[in-house]
């Protein structure tokens, strides 16, 4: 790729593409006569941490599975951490990238421990085996821990900890590999109110991070976006509503589009709430 090539794609501005993390030039997605997402021109630069938004069934996961290079697009191109989808190794480019979803939480044994959950992932293993873990990869695991705020865990098995504790150890071994992003498929998803403030703090600290990795959280609450969190990607029917920076995007105007529904949207310090106006 040329050092100063550039592109409008996505934001409607130039950026200059060894900045960006993904891109997504035209991009479709269809299963037999589904269309899952449609026409989807969306590019994330390097510092940016992006909300992908939407209701049920909007294309949030497909756009998720894109930029995580765990589908490819139907038509249209995607190029994550600068490597087209299609004529890129995915097993050299999925360890650059820290994905954290339910598919994978399901996917961990219960009985194992909550470190060994964290260090794998520097082996792209899902459970310990017989792998040999240098000590240096266990203190990494440990500082993670610890700054998710669940150290004092490392011991317990997987399956004993809440739905909570669950989410910050997974996004701790997300984030062991050290990659150049973070893609988050509805991390607070099941929490209580505790449990999501914590979280969102979490992230919302991780956000404001220069030394963090880019980020896209995928939610259905803009009560989950974590202040720190910089631009939105609206989506609907699988198509893009808004996108751009979040002050711009997130308005009633464009909330409503996106759910069907008439909102109210109110906005208090950095975090925002939506009910319906009825
Ligand atoms: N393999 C498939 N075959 C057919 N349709 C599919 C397939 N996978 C997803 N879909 C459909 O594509 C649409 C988008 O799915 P996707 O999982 O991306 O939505 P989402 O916004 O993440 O939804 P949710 O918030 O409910 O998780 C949905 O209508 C879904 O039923």
């Amino acid at each position: 790729m040329s050092t100063n090539a550039r592109t409008t794609a996505g934001h409607g501005w130039e950026v200059d593409v060894d900045d960006l993390v993904i891109r997504m030039d035209g991009v479709s997605v269809r299963r037999a006569a589904n269309a899952l997402v449609t026409d989807v021109d969306w590019s994330v630069e390097l510092d940016e941490r992006w909300v992908v938004l939407g209701p049920n069934g909007a294309g949030k996961t497909t756009v998720l599975k894109l930029a995580g290079a765990e589908m490819y697009p139907t038509t249209g191109a995607v190029d994550v951490l600068g490597e087209r989808l299609g004529s890129t190794n995915v097993f050299e480019l999925r360890p650059r990238i820290g994905l954290c979803s339910a598919a994978l939480a399901s996917r961990m044994p219960a009985e194992e421990l909550v470190r060994d959950v964290v260090v794998s992932a520097g082996y792209a293993v899902v459970g310990r085996w017989n792998e040999d873990y240098d000590h240096i990869d266990t203190e990494r695991a440990e500082e993670l821990l610890r700054g998710m705020g669940i150290a004092e865990l490392a011991d317990r098995p997987f399956g004993t900890l809440s739905e909570g504790e669950r989410k910050r150890a997974l996004i701790a071994r997300a984030l062991m590999t050290d990659p150049e992003m973070l893609l988050l498929d509805e991390p607070a998803a099941g929490l209580d109110l505790g449990g999501r403030e914590e979280l969102v703090a979490r992230l919302s600290a991780l956000a404001l991070d220069p030394d963090a990795p880019a980020m896209t959280l995928v939610t259905h609450h803009v009560e989950e976006i974590p202040p720190g969190f910089t631009h939105a990607l609206l989506l609907r029917e699988g198509g893009v509503v808004a996108q751009g920076l979040l002050d711009d995007v997130l308005t009633e105007r464009n909330l409503s589009e996106t759910f069907g529904q008439d909102l109210r949207l109110q906005r208090t310090g950095d975090r925002y709430f939506a009910t319906r106006r009825d």
